[in-house]
């Protein structure tokens, strides 16, 4: 075999050379992180009076699922340099070479298109807008702005995983109201404690990349702080649709109950000054804990609406 051939082998062995997989295209849209905006989403659409079709309701949850998951690809379309240099998303499809940036910046741009347009045209331009400005809030102030510049990078920037409950109320009633607003803020709130959990265990990731994450510029006794200041405020969220009598007993007592546990988490987290990142269990399961949170104050409030309507 010639030299040639010799490169030709080479190459085809080289994962560069392959043509990018669909697996690729999936992973771009951070399926997992997903599945929890998406949910939020459904059950802001669930909980809405009035009701949907049951096809229009399908497009809405199939529209913030394609918007969320163009947003997690314009994400990685810019960070390719960044994720490169971290061990957790060292083997994305871009900073492993398994695709190129082109083909994630014309994925990510023409899905954010798709979603806002179809959203739109089957529910409302109101739902459609929320939709639109998510997507330019994450990519955009959170990816582009906020992120390499500040600590508080996911206390604004964490607004745009807010929004998917409000997009889903919006386009069965056209509107939004107070309940929307009060699911918005507790997300909002919960963002904090759930990414600072993370970051405490990855510090030296976010360091190495040159990310000014909370643990890394302020210190870790500081975020513990944090992370209990805005459980704290997260609690005042959960309740309030309670308190405002927007919500009856099972969301009540569930958030009452699930809030006390995150409460009890957050705080043996705020407590403890360790900096070893293989003996962080307490700070791994809040962050855990976090997210089943979510999907159980979410999932309540639906049920809550369904059996007291
Ligand atoms: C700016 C705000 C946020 C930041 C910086 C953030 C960051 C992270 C990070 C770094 C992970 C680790 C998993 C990975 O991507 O490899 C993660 C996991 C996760 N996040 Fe967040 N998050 C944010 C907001 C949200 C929101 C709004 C939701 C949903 C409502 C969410 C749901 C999840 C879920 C479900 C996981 C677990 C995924 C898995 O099982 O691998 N996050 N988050
Ligand atoms: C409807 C709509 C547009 C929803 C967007 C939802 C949203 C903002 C989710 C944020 C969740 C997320 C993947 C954060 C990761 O932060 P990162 O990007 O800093 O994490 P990384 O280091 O894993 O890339």
């Amino acid at each position: 075999m010639g030299r040639g051939g010799i490169e030709m082998t080479t190459a085809t062995l080289d994962a560069r050379t392959l043509p990018a997989h669909w697996r690729d295209f999936l992973a771009l849209t951070k399926p997992r992180v997903m599945t929890l905006v998406v949910f939020t989403g459904l059950c802001g659409l669930l909980a809405a009076p009035g009701g949907i079709h049951p096809i229009l309701g399908f497009t809405t949850i199939l529209c913030i699922a394609l918007g969320a998951g163009a947003a997690g690809a314009l994400n990685q379309w810019y960070e390719a340099e960044i994720d490169a240099q971290m061990k957790r998303t060292a083997g994305r499809p871009l900073p492993a070479g398994r695709m190129d940036r082109q083909s994630a910046l014309h994925f990510g741009v023409g899905l954010s298109f798709f979603s806002v347009i179809l959203l739109g045209l089957a529910a409302n331009w109101l739902a459609a807008a929320i939709l639109a400005v998510s997507i330019l809030f994450y990519v955009i102030v959170y990816t582009m702005w906020l992120k390499p510049r500040t600590a508080q990078n996911i206390v604004i920037g964490g607004a745009a995983g807010a929004f998917p409950p409000v997009i889903g109320w919006a386009a069965v009633t056209g509107d939004v109201s107070a309940l929307p607003v009060a699911l918005f803020a507790l997300i909002f709130f919960w963002t904090p404690p759930h990414f600072w959990a993370l970051a405490l265990f990855v510090k030296t990731d976010y360091a190495k990349a040159g990310i000014p994450m909370l643990p890394v510029v302020a210190g870790e006794v500081a975020t513990r702080r944090q992370i209990w200041l805005y459980t704290a405020i997260m609690a005042a969220a959960a309740m309030a649709p309670v308190l405002l009598r927007l919500t009856g007993p099972i969301y009540g007592t569930v958030a009452f109950l699930g809030t006390a546990l995150f409460a009890i988490f957050a705080f043996q987290v705020s407590v403890r000054r360790e900096s070893d990142p293989e003996k962080m269990q307490p700070e791994r399961r809040l962050f855990k804990y976090s997210i089943l949170y979510l999907f159980l104050l979410f999932g309540a409030i639906v049920i809550d609406r369904w059996v007291f309507a």
